[in-house]
């Protein structure tokens, strides 16, 4: 056992690096006088796993963010050190951070959007599913401190098996009185990423030009790319279709298996997750046409969640597309996908009712 003073030490010794600098580490230097004014108008962003494989680099690249005003990053490890390394950044963001269970609450209130990549990757031979068990729980206590401290926040659900995990969130919200199912988005974003990717390389077009829909879920054959509807306009042999399928399905496989037990992907995954973070700050401070597909309650089909595409505004979710006409080939595997989709929704809400 260590003297309590010891651990009293350690604890206020992170304490200071989860602030900012005081005014004896100014010298004679006072804060109220610098003529630093404080960020003003803006979007207030939490990300909630921020030490994390992801957690890093999305936090990164929020503070590159003109939209963000305020960047809260919220971990139970490791906190204090990835918020003073970020804090450095000359970019407008004001960073604070914040350590374990305690602090929750502080990192949550006011916040506009708060993004949750928290809870375990996968490793070799696992699926998105095996990691239910550990990061159901952390979700649900995430999204019980979003209920009491920032119930109108856009929430962005990254931690997997995000199938089950939205429907978890919305249970969460409904039980504490504070669901509203257009400011509760799955983050699928990674899924259209690789689609464009992998798609401009068969088609040899540049990526930023390509949109390819990818709905359904996130989760092998749940991950439905919808190749009839790619923009610009193209046609695919049957090989060829097989060959995109499989591949943006198991896109999340063959990073895992790559990584060999290093986890799965993060910084493709920062990078999608800021992209569509940056939609839903430009949907909420008014941008028209702002469309992206995202895993959100829905009647698209007859389950009650799914993704396809939706508009971003104001109050987040605005419209959500139906799913367009799909050939033969899409029908048959988004039949695959509802059958999957159902049994991971309801494994999800009964975590929250049981
Ligand atoms: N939606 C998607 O497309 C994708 C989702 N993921 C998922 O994102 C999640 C995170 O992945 P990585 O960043 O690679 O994992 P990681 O293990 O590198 O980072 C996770 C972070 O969450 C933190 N954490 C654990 N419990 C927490 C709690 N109760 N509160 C706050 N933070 C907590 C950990 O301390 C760690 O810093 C995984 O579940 C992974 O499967 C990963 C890639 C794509
Ligand atoms: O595959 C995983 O476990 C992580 C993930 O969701 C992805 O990369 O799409």
């Amino acid at each position: 056992m260590q003297p309590s003073s010891q651990v009293n030490d350690r604890i206020a010794r992170v304490a200071a690096h989860l602030q900012p600098p005081n005014d004896s580490q100014m010298g004679d230097l006072r804060r109220e006088n610098c003529r630093a004014k404080g960020a003003s108008g803006g979007f207030k962003v939490a990300v909630l796993g921020a030490a994390g494989g992801i957690g890093q680099p999305l936090a990164m690249l929020m503070k590159m963010n003109p939209l963000v005003s305020v960047l809260h990053l919220y971990d139970v490890v490791n906190a204090p050190g990835v918020t003073a390394d970020i804090s450095h950044m000359d970019t407008s963001a004001v960073v604070r951070g914040f350590l374990g269970q305690q602090q929750l609450e502080d990192a949550l209130t006011g916040m506009d959007l708060v993004i949750i990549p928290a809870g375990v990757p996968r490793k070799p031979g696992m699926t998105r599913d095996d990691l239910f068990n550990i990061n159901a729980g952390i979700v649900k206590t995430l999204c019980e401190g979003i209920a009491k401290c920032c119930p109108k926040a856009i929430v962005n659900v990254i931690s997997n098996p995000v199938n089950s995990t939205v429907p978890i969130a919305a249970e969460v919200f409904k039980k504490a009185g504070t669901y509203e199912p257009k400011r509760l988005l799955g983050v699928t974003m990674l899924d259209v990423v690789r689609a464009n990717t992998f798609v401009a390389e068969v088609l040899g077009l540049d990526p930023r030009e390509v949109d390819v829909p990818v709905v359904g879920g996130h989760a092998g054959v749940t991950i439905l790319p919808l190749l009839s509807q790619v923009k610009p306009s193209s046609s695919f042999t049957p090989k060829e279709i097989d060959y995109l399928t499989d591949r943006i399905q198991n896109g999340g496989t063959e990073v895992v298996e790559a990584k060999a037990g290093a986890g799965s992907a993060t910084l493709s995954m920062a990078y999608s997750a800021v992209k569509f973070a940056d939609a839903c700050l430009r949907g909420l401070r008014g941008d028209a046409g702002i469309v992206q597909c995202a895993y959100v309650a829905s009647e698209v089909t007859e389950l009650p969640f799914f993704a396809s595409k939706v508009c971003l505004g104001r109050t987040g979710v605005e419209e959500i597309h139906p799913l367009g006409p799909l050939n033969e080939y899409e029908r048959t595997g988004l039949e695959k996908a509802k059958k999957e989709l159902a049994g991971s929704i309801q494994k999800g809400v009964s975590f929250i009712r049981k």
